[in-house]
């Protein structure tokens, strides 16, 4: 390709009106930096009298986003619509048809037919760049499928989702509500068009699968991925954590276990010493270990406009300068079947919070329901006494294997003396 690269944006919303912004903006940098000129030349989203933030008024509009695909006045595709099925995939596939790159932020379809997708767009020979579709503008499938190309990755961990964190940071520095927070996050454009995605861990599990496809070569396993979401933690276990030395995250992580590639999304209890402790408010990051490099952390917002835009035109750039990398990081037929460890095998440290009627002999029963498990209790913690309610009781255990303790805790949250659910939350050693 030479002379101008002329794009279609399907979908002109958070994420499509800042790319048409920062394409307008960057316009003498971007022709500088890849020796063409991009422009814009077609457009499609569901309400042409919206006002964008940016004049639009020279691009062909269309009422059919599948359109742009055949659009002789587009080069490239960039699917900012969203969905895993439905018109973004239909556009999709009808660009890689018609050999033309995609440029896409959805995650959530990747997650689910990435494999497919990669498959189809490397046997036609076309560019399928989704650098925004993993932690925003942080660049981690460039840093993992090139810059570390020459390493083994032993494992991957990090905050992959924007909302949550910024929902976890906000309730614990002002003590405020769960759902007045996620309103905030809504109207700032972090949270999906459906926010149950991000608070039920979805979002980061999509983000997840695609990341370890790319870490260890595989072909994506989203259904194998274990997903728990924030709904459940509480003000309570937010300071209780503290007040251990940790601090809640909900992290995504996949890593090489005896047992498998082990992939999963959870609240985790990360140590205040580790870096990503610090990860706050809407800031993405990406823990990354593999051999020879050693530890490589990167960091940086992972949602919102300008950061999401970001990744979408640097995508553009490539395209724009004939550089291209295989999709998965590998030619499909080299990417290993899509499997993962049994969450039953997970190896790790636990943090468990009873709401228990104060009377004797509750932590006997307890402690009981570990020892016949094989679980071993690190410490106890119970700070308030009160005959006439419940109080809490905070446990944190040892290593051990996960199919043994929810053995346990489901004997526990049949003790009569145990008035709630019991909370869990996994301790990471990072
Ligand atoms: N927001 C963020 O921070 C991030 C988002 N993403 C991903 O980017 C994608 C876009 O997200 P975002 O911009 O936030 O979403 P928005 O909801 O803000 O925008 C979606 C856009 O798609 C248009 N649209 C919806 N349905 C159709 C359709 N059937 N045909 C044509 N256009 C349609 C909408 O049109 P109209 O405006 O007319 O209603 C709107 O312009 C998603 O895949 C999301 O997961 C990835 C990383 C970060
Ligand atoms: N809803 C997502 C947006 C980016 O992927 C998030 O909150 O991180
Ligand atoms: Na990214």
């Amino acid at each position: 390709m030479s002379g101008d690269l002329r794009i279609g944006i399907a979908g002109l919303g958070t994420v499509g009106g800042g790319v048409a912004k920062l394409l307008r903006d960057q316009a003498d940098l971007l022709a500088a930096r890849c020796g063409r000129t991009i422009r814009v030349t077609a457009v499609a989203a569901r309400d042409k009298a919206k006002d964008r933030g940016v004049d639009l008024s020279a691009c062909r509009w269309h009422d059919d986003a599948r359109a742009l695909a055949g659009d002789p006045d587009v080069d490239v595709v960039v699917e900012l619509i969203g969905g895993s099925d439905g018109v973004a995939r239909e556009l999709i596939e009808a660009a890689i048809a018609a050999g033309k790159p995609v440029v896409t932020a959805n995650k959530a379809l990747l997650a689910l037919h990435g494999t497919v997708l990669a498959k189809a767009a490397e046997t036609a020979g076309v560019p399928l760049a989704y650098e925004a579709a993993v932690a925003g503008g942080i660049p981690v499938i460039k840093a993992l499928r090139e810059g570390l190309a020459a390493n083994r990755v032993k494992r991957v961990h990090g905050i992959l989702n924007g909302t949550c964190n910024y929902i976890l940071t906000t309730m614990r520095e002002t003590g405020r509500e769960f759902a007045d927070v996620l309103a905030d996050a809504q109207k700032l454009g972090y949270a999906e068009a459906d926010p149950s995605f991000d608070v039920d861990g979805i979002d980061a599990a999509h983000k997840l699968a695609i990341l370890s496809s790319v870490a260890f070569g595989r072909e994506l396993d989203f259904a194998g991925i274990h997903v728990e979401g924030i709904r459940h933690v509480s003000a309570l276990d937010l300071a209780f954590a503290e007040q251990l030395g940790y601090r809640i995250k909900l992290l995504g992580i996949a890593g090489v276990t005896d047992h498998g590639i082990e992939q999963r999304v959870h609240p985790c209890m990360v140590p205040l010493a580790a870096p990503i402790a610090h990860v706050e408010g809407v800031f993405n990051a990406v823990f990354v270990e593999a051999e020879p490099v050693g530890n490589v952390l990167l960091t940086g917002r992972g949602a919102g406009e300008g950061p999401t835009a970001s990744a979408v035109v640097a995508d553009i750039l490539d395209i724009a300068r004939g550089h291209h990398a295989p999709v998965l990081g590998l030619p499909p037929s080299r990417l290993a079947p899509g499997e993962t460890a049994p969450m039953g095998r997970h190896y790790g440290a636990y943090y468990i919070r009873l709401m228990v009627k104060d009377q004797p002999g509750v932590i006997a029963d307890v402690a009981a329901a570990f020892r016949d498990n094989a679980v071993s209790m690190e410490s106890v913690l119970q700070q308030a006494r009160d005959p006439s309610g419940p109080v809490p009781v905070v446990i944190t255990t040892h290593e051990t294997e996960e199919a043994g303790m929810m053995r346990a805790i489901q004997r526990i949250a049949a003790l009569g003396s145990v008035v709630e659910p019991p909370r869990l939350i996994r301790i990471e050693a990072l």
